[in-house]
């Protein structure tokens, strides 16, 4: 299971949470990483944690003032980048562009889509890979994988008719080892979590107690 913690642009310690990741990857061998934001990933990376971007520009270098070009957030230390979160929804052929933006620089990507006819579309744009996310879930400590199972089930399918080899993540109110272990049951191969490590006192034990469930 991979464990992608989105630190959104939350009020936390991104240095701090991703020292903790690093921690709890080595004691467990559990992939996880960490998605700060831009202007933290040198810092981030330099734990040596596995360091993501939460977004990437579809564009190369030119005049884009305000734009995140992938191939600097590989430079800072990026491994791989978000697209499409559902707090920074991209057009279709931003997606697209995003792709072959992050795909030049060497980033492996996750598409985020908030249902599973989505996540079947997303899918055909060839991402290393995908993640269902309902944006009614996120945020709330409700998780996906207990509450909605369907969903997680059906992107799951959606995504297997388009394309067998690219894996679903889940991602929603997961903070606890039950919802990662639902989540895993379903089909999941990984889950994309925020508020439940990054607004936790501690985000070690959140993190420890969430990958006790593989
Ligand atoms: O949007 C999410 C991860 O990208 C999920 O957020 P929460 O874990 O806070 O529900």
């Amino acid at each position: 299971m991979f464990v992608l913690v989105n630190l959104k642009a939350y009020p936390c310690d991104p240095v701090a949470v991703a020292e903790a990741a690093a921690t709890v990857a080595d004691d467990t061998g559990t992939r996880v990483a960490v998605a700060p934001q831009a202007a933290h990933l040198s810092a981030v990376a330099a734990t040596g944690v596995e360091t993501w971007a939460q977004h990437v520009s579809g564009v190369d270098h030119g005049s884009h003032t305000g734009s995140t070009l992938a191939s600097a957030v590989a430079d800072a230390g990026a491994v791989g980048t978000l697209l499409n979160h559902s707090e920074r929804r991209l057009r279709l052929a931003a997606i697209d562009a995003g792709l072959r933006a992050a795909e030049d620089a060497g980033l492996e990507t996750v598409v985020c889509a908030n249902n599973p006819p989505q996540v079947g579309a997303v899918t055909a744009l060839g991402p290393d890979m995908v993640a269902v996310e309902p944006p009614e879930l996120i945020g709330t400590g409700t998780p996906v994988s207990q509450a909605d199972p369907d969903v997680v089930e059906e992107a799951v399918a959606a995504a297997g008719r388009v394309d067998d080899d690219v894996p679903v993540l889940c991602g929603a109110g997961i903070s606890t080892g039950d919802d990662l272990a639902a989540a895993r049951d379903l089909g999941s191969e990984g889950v994309l979590l925020a508020s439940g490590v990054a607004k936790a006192d501690d985000p070690e034990a959140a993190l420890r107690d969430l990958v006790s469930g593989i």
